[in-house]
């Protein structure tokens, strides 16, 4: 992303908050639960795989969720989702490192750190079973390249899900080396939701590829729609979390993993 490119304030905040988060401790070595393993054995027993994501709160969010993320993450495993990502950012979505650790030793299914990750010393924080990389993120000048980060988060252990929004993020992520590739349907310029993104970038990537419709997933509609668009699993956030209320979240995650979807997939990595 140069500085030409138009950016929400709020995503400006993000990137520079980011910039000044500083790394970890000692060098992390992982050996992670898989991810695709994950989805596959999700839909082998009839359900969507979903991501069900931890996000107290978000630029973006009507309020906050201060349900002890635990309780949370066990109502989301309980609902059927395949895995679970947890906010590790601070300032814009209330999620700590803390919180992924003790998540991660609650339940035994995959999870995802959801942070903006910009330099190699930043995978050094906390242990996970999966990264999130940005490829728009790391056009940012004094930011890694994605080809380097995601090198020396995979010689860690950790999986990488590389993060897109366009088509031609889509080729960067496939020439880094990308196995696992999120479509990210929300914009950071407006931070608008489309689910049209998805459909119009699904088709570029390979079926070799683990493919996840990330943002903006609501409905048992919206979770047919990314199904048939080629999604291998779903990244819901919002919908589960119901910010602002205290609506049951086991419930909110069945209905989505429960969707019947014609889409015959499988996660080949
Ligand atoms: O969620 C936000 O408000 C947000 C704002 C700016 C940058 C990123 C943001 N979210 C990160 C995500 O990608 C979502 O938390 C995740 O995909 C789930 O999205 P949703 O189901 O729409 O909450």
């Amino acid at each position: 992303m140069d500085d030409s490119e138009e950016i929400a304030p709020a995503v400006q905040s993000i990137l520079d908050a980011a910039r000044e988060r500083g790394g970890g401790g000692d060098r992390i070595s992982v050996t992670p639960r898989s991810l695709p393993d994950a989805f596959d054995a999700t839909a082998a027993d009839g359900r969507t795989p979903v991501i069900a994501e931890i996000k107290p709160t978000s630029p973006t969010a009507d309020g906050e969720r201060t349900d002890d993320p635990v309780d949370l993450a066990r109502q989301m495993v309980a609902g059927g989702a395949a895995a679970l990502s947890v906010l590790t950012e601070p300032e814009h979505f209330g999620g700590s490192a803390a919180t992924l650790e003790r998540v991660r030793d609650a339940v035994d299914v995959p999870v995802l750190r959801k942070d903006f990750i910009l330099h190699e010393e930043q995978l050094d924080v906390v242990e996970a079973d999966v990264v999130l990389l940005i490829v728009r993120f790391l056009e940012a000048d004094g930011t890694d390249d994605l080809a380097d980060l995601l090198a020396a988060a995979c010689e860690r252990g950790f999986q990488v899900l590389v993060e897109t929004h366009t088509a031609a993020e889509v080729e960067k992520a496939l020439d880094a080396g990308a196995d696992i590739i999120g479509v990210n349907n929300r914009d950071l310029a407006e931070l608008e939701v489309d689910l049209g993104t998805f459909e119009s970038v699904a088709p570029d990537v390979p079926e070799s590829v683990t493919l996840i419709a990330e943002s903006g997933i609501q409905t048992e509609e919206d979770v047919t729609r990314m199904r048939r668009a080629g999604a291998d699993a779903l990244l819901v956030g919002s919908a589960i979390m119901d910010h602002g209320e205290t609506t049951d979240v086991t419930a909110n995650t069945r209905r989505l993993t429960q969707t019947e979807t014609d889409a015959a997939t499988t996660t080949d990595t």
